[in-house]
């Protein structure tokens, strides 16, 4: 009996051997958060660069033929020097909804397929967006602080914050969450307009080609779009100027959109009234000018992870990946419709 076992696990170590591989460089934060089963499937096998010692030049060539896809993550970049020395690879599947850390380009021009976590995250992003913005607004974070520190008793009541109904709020970026935002603060009775790569047919919402018009008619900037050489520090001096010392931002993108250097001198001097931020330029390493600022509220990167969206996310991409090797559309293909 125990010779059989042996013999039936040893033929199921070899079977697993003969799985299509999906390369991993590094462990997603969903792997850690719902743990890495609910990724795994029996149609590929994960080979993870990060449990061996040896350098990518050295380590990927003697799996390279068996590598069919690429399973990344926001920060985990994939580049034309990774994908050079994967000849097989066919598809980049991203837990993230960003696509900064993949090289677009060199995987159109190899052919490679590109998925991203499509719209999982698109309701907890929006929501995060609203809840830094009513936090800035009405103040929750510094009072709650204020009440903590004992100087509620002492010096008497915080300074009260401003209303979130019938502001005018500008969308950075109308794509999935950029809507989902827009819908929510509707709904809490604020104006909506935005500005977009292209005006949506499918809105009625006031349409701004210029970003510095649109801050100019905002209380509040929300920037929801994704990071690209054409959106890196697009809000800039000029755009924070136009939004004015009455006006907030806040930034559930990446931190790059904005120049921080200038966003923290216009915060420092009242040029705006405040921000509510999840991205920050060179995370996990945020300025330190922002912890003094009461009028900023920070949050780690953490807009997309309730474990509600991470299971849906595993489904997706375990559904991405199982769909690509059996040669089947995929789920969330990422289609440049620039
Ligand atoms: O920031 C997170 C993501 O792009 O999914």
């Amino acid at each position: 009996m125990g010779v059989s076992n042996t013999d039936s696990d040893k033929t199921q170590e070899e079977e697993q051997q003969d799985l299509p591989k999906v390369v991993l460089f590094r462990p997603p934060p969903a792997f850690s958060l719902i743990g890495e089963e609910s990724f795994a499937s029996n149609k590929f096998q994960f080979l993870k660069t990060y449990d061996s010692q040896l350098p990518l030049d050295q380590y990927l060539p003697t799996h390279s033929h068996s590598i069919k896809a690429i399973l990344s993550s926001a920060g985990a970049p994939v580049n034309a020097d990774i994908l050079q020395l994967l000849p097989e690879v066919g598809l980049v599947v991203t837990t993230s909804a960003g696509l900064n850390h993949v090289d677009i380009p060199e995987c159109r021009r190899r052919g490679i397929k590109i998925a991203n976590a499509g719209h999982v995250y698109s309701d907890d992003v929006a929501d995060l967006a609203v809840g830094l913005l009513i936090d800035v607004l009405r103040k929750v974070s510094a009072s709650d602080r204020y009440v903590r520190q004992g100087l509620w008793a002492d010096k008497g009541n915080y300074p009260h914050g401003s209303k979130l109904g019938g502001k005018r709020t500008g969308i950075v970026g109308l794509g999935n969450i950029g809507y989902e935002v827009a819908k929510r603060l509707e709904a809490f009775g604020c104006a909506v307009s935005y500005n977009s790569r292209k005006k949506k047919p499918y809105v009625s919402y006031p349409f701004y080609h210029n970003v510095c018009e649109l801050a100019a008619n905002c209380d509040a900037l929300i920037i929801c779009c994704g990071l690209s050489d054409e959106t890196r520090h697009m809000i800039n001096k000029p755009v924070l100027s136009a939004l004015g010392k009455e006006g907030f931002i806040v930034n559930i993108g990446r931190g790059d959109i904005i120049d921080e250097k200038e966003m923290v001198s216009c915060l420092m001097r009242g040029e705006i009234a405040g921000a509510g931020l999840d991205v920050f330029e060179n995370e996990p390493n945020v300025r330190k000018e922002f912890f003094a600022m009461d009028n900023v509220v920070l949050s780690p990167h953490r807009a997309v992870f309730t474990p509600e969206s991470l299971k849906d996310l595993s489904q997706l991409v375990v559904g991405n990946l199982e769909a690509f090797l059996s040669n089947k559309p995929l789920l969330s293909e990422y289609v440049d419709n620039k």
